[in-house]
């Protein structure tokens, strides 16, 4: 498994009116997805290509296209769906699959809502979506879901996480080579009801305009 956190100031910049309080929605949904499309460069570094031969004006040369099968993309309902656009802009050719998973805020513990995922998954190399790794509880859930199902390769992009969040994908796949997270950022830690700090709150809640 690999781990990579972004270090650009352009990234910690937007994070920094992400994270902002008095951030409206539609400002924090542009965001999400302006940062989704600078993580989406770190992410896609080792996406699988082919070679493909062109006639340039000049000569014939030879360059590369994205192999077949097409990536899969998964967001996590409800917070991914905000970072679903800033991918598809990347890779446009790209299935993408549904995960519906939600935290019982009062166990930690995440369970499946929905589940829209081609049920063959073999050989498929696969691009999770979730803003937040906070416990981790979630993310391991749906690695796992697709490990299962036979993805090849798994790249998950979340745009905060936790020490603690890091610590628990490394528990439950830290062997598995074909694993990597990206992140915008690693935060201290968690608060007592299982918030990121600093963090930005509940994303959903931020995205949807659902917060209080
Ligand atoms: O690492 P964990 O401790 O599992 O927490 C992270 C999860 O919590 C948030 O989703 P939430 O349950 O709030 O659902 P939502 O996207 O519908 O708001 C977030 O988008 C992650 O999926
Ligand atoms: O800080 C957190 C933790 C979990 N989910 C969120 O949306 N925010
Ligand atoms: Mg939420």
């Amino acid at each position: 498994m690999r781990v990579h956190v972004a270090d650009h100031p352009l990234i910690t910049h937007k994070l920094t009116v992400l994270r902002d309080e008095n951030t409206p929605s539609p400002t924090f949904r542009h965001l999400v997805s302006e940062l989704m499309t600078l993580l989406a460069y770190e992410g896609t570094r080792e996406v699988r290509v082919t070679p493909k031969e062109i006639q340039t004006p000049v000569t014939k040369t030879t360059g590369v296209r994205i192999a077949e099968p097409t990536p899969l993309i998964v967001p996590i309902l409800r917070a991914g769906l905000g970072m679903l656009d800033g991918m598809t802009a990347l890779l446009p050719t790209a299935e993408v699959g549904f995960l519906g998973m939600a935290r019982n805020e009062e166990t930690l513990e995440p369970y499946t809502y929905a589940e829209r995922l081609p049920d063959d998954l073999h050989d498929r190399q696969c691009f999770v979506l979730d803003p937040m790794l906070a416990t981790g509880g979630s993310l391991s859930a749906a690695i796992k879901y697709l490990f299962d199902r036979g993805a090849v390769d798994v790249t998950a992009i979340c745009i905060l996480g936790t020490p603690e969040g890091v610590a628990r994908i490394e528990k439950d796949f830290g062997d598995h080579e074909n694993l990597t997270v990206v992140l915008g950022a690693v935060d201290d830690g968690l608060d007592e009801n299982g918030f990121i700090v600093p963090g930005l709150g509940d994303a959903g809640d931020r995205l949807y305009g659902t917060a209080e």
